[in-house]
């Protein structure tokens, strides 16, 4: 059975942000992911962390402005220094917090567009550089783009084909099976072919992205084939509860 990280962006919205470690050890789990810590200072989460006596899977560099629609700023060339900043940020919150793993956004731009191309794939290897000198992975994700419409890297071909042109020791691929079934499926056999890329993966039904178990997917025949596969690293199950988030745990004993 996978090693699961409870989403806290998603799950536990029941509490406020700084109580979703408690609930989720609570509730049985080990360890946590999250969108952003940045709202808190980093000494403050990793008190929540050791507290709850849970381990940190990974999060997100700073994504520009959320609120205004911002998705991450690594395929704007015009904000390359904002860009350099917020990786500065998310290294120094990693450092505090012991995070393994930051997924780095690649913003709103089209991937057509030459010079985001290019800013993209220097902002990916700067980032993999500097969170590499820290013991910290780079990963990247490809995002469906009925979640998030505009999104540059919307297409796991392509974020393959960045990963292995760099071949950057420090960069690999969040795979989010969620996303991965909305655009392509085929989900086991890109997780066959992916595998030696992939060092995080997310999961949630589809298409309402709720518990795994109430979708169209198989999700517990995808859960097996990453242990046949022999995948060490988290599940984060970035999910939004049907309901309660402890009544909709139940998936987790039907592994
Ligand atoms: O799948 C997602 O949406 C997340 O993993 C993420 O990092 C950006 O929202
Ligand atoms: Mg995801």
């Amino acid at each position: 059975m996978p090693r699961f990280a409870a989403n806290l962006t998603m799950m536990f919205g029941e509490y406020a942000f700084p109580d979703r470690f408690g609930a989720a050890a609570a509730a049985g789990f080990t360890a946590v992911e999250y969108l952003f810590p940045y709202d808190f200072p980093a000494e403050f989460i990793a008190e929540k962390l050791s507290e709850a006596g849970l381990k940190q899977a990974l999060f997100n560099l700073p994504p520009g402005d959320w609120a205004k629609g911002e998705r991450g700023l690594a395929a704007l060339p015009e904000r390359e220094d904002e860009f350099r900043q917020s990786v500065k940020k998310a290294i120094d919150y990693g450092r505090v917090i012991g995070t393994p793993l930051l997924h780095m956004m690649a913003g709103i731009a089209s991937p057509d567009d030459p010079a985001a191309r290019i800013a993209y794939r220097d902002a990916v290897a700067f980032a993999a550089d500097a969170a590499g000198a820290e013991g910290i992975g780079l990963v990247i994700e490809p995002i469906n783009g009925r979640d998030m419409p505009g999104y540059f890297l919307n297409d796991f071909d392509r974020a393959v084909e960045i990963i292995s042109d760099l071949d950057h020791p420090n960069l690999k691929l969040q795979f989010d099976i969620y996303h991965r079934q909305v655009m392509r499926g085929d989900v086991l056999t890109a997780l066959q072919e992916m595998m030696p890329l992939i060092s995080h993966v997310q999961i949630a039904s589809v298409p309402r992205r709720n518990e795994p178990g109430t979708g169209e997917l198989d999700d517990f025949r995808v859960l097996r084939e990453l242990d046949r596969l022999g995948y060490q690293g988290y599940v984060g199950c970035e999910y939004r509860p049907g309901g309660e988030t402890v009544a909709g745990l139940g998936w987790l004993k039907g592994i």
